[in-house]
């Protein structure tokens, strides 16, 4: 493609498509819109979609309790930790300074919005907790009306494919604008190490790009409504593993630049396996003319090797799951 033809990310309406997903799957608009998304995924490895399940005034809630929550005394943040990597409180690190993350495990849960709310406020935050909780839920049905998508256009059967979105973090972002004159990159080119991302961008502040045909950075701009959905290594692995998607799905590369003016703020949806399930393919789909293409390895073996080789491998760019999955892997 001509380096001047400007590239527009693939944009979906799945306010309808949730809709006619529950009319039944065999419908035929929702046979291409799952044909359109995968097409989507395979070139570009993400897409924005509209969607009607998260009402802007609870979107707007979100960005306001996220801003309380990051305001509050590091000792508080600080007691957002998990045993597993990338669950807790990311960030503030030397790759990335200005980045700072917080985790919530299961957040659709009351319960755990409940947990997590105690653990920055001791003595409760009821509109923290409850924006927390709902935002959560429905930014993870989302994701779960896009997976669906995906098996269903790629002709996999869900049931099997579920394991892969077995759990869930809800994350809030925040990226300090850089103090230098010019723009600065304050999350480094990653690809997802979950299975897929559902984002949300608050508004008017541009800042995350992807990168297509592996030379070009396209800004997504937030717009009210929209999402940016983004295939992670476990789904590209998954599908390629079985050759589904016949090593056509795309984890995009992604980051995020910012210019000194302002703030920016997101948050977002992760879907991933159970970290202490083993990534392979189901029994049923390997035979001899179907032979695994990489190791069985644990989830969790692949956080941590990620989280000890993190400078290494995103300041070279070589973060991708494949070389894990082949080489380095553990067999279990
Ligand atoms: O803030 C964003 O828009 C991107 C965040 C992101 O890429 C991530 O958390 O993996
Ligand atoms: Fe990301």
């Amino acid at each position: 493609m001509d380096s001047e033809t400007p590239i527009q990310i693939p944009v979906f309406d799945l306010s309808k498509g949730a809709q006619t997903l529950a009319q039944g799957a065999r419908a035929r608009a929702y046979n291409n819109a799952c044909r359109d998304v995968c097409e989507a995924l395979a070139r570009f490895g993400c897409f924005e979609a509209a969607y009607d399940g998260l009402p802007d005034g609870l979107r707007d809630d979100m960005f306001e309790a996220m801003r309380q929550a990051f305001d509050l005394p590091e000792e508080a943040k600080r007691r957002n930790t998990s045993d597993k990597p990338y669950f807790g409180r990311t960030g503030r690190s030397a790759i990335s300074p200005l980045y700072e993350s917080l985790g919530v495990e299961g957040a659709e849960e009351f319960e755990k919005a409940k947990e997590f709310t105690q653990l920055l406020w001791p003595g409760g935050n009821n509109f923290f907790c409850e924006t927390l909780n709902s935002v959560s839920a429905k930014l993870l049905e989302l994701n779960l009306i896009v997976t669906k998508m995906i098996f269903h256009g790629l002709g996999v059967p869900y049931d099997a494919a579920a394991a892969v979105s077995e759990s869930s973090i809800f994350r809030v972002m925040k990226y300090d604008a850089p103090s230098a004159v010019g723009s600065a990159v304050v999350l480094v080119p990653h690809t997802d190490k979950n299975t897929l991302t559902v984002l949300v961008q608050q508004g008017g502040v541009q800042g995350l790009e992807v990168l297509v045909d592996g030379d070009r950075w396209v800004p997504l701009a937030p717009r009210d409504g929209y999402f940016v959905v983004i295939a992670g290594e476990i789904l590209k692995l998954w599908l390629e593993w079985q050759a589904w998607s016949n090593g056509r799905l795309t984890a995009a590369k992604h980051r995020v630049v910012l210019t000194p003016e302002k703030d920016r703020y997101s948050f977002g949806s992760f879907t991933l396996p159970e970290t202490s399930s083993v990534v392979k393919p189901p029994e049923e789909l390997v035979d001899e003319a179907h032979p695994p293409r990489y190791k069985p390895f644990e989830f969790l073996g692949y956080l941590r090797h990620v989280e000890a080789n993190a400078r290494t491998m995103y300041l070279s760019g070589e973060d991708s799951i494949d070389v894990y999955a082949t080489a380095a892997a553990a067999s279990v």
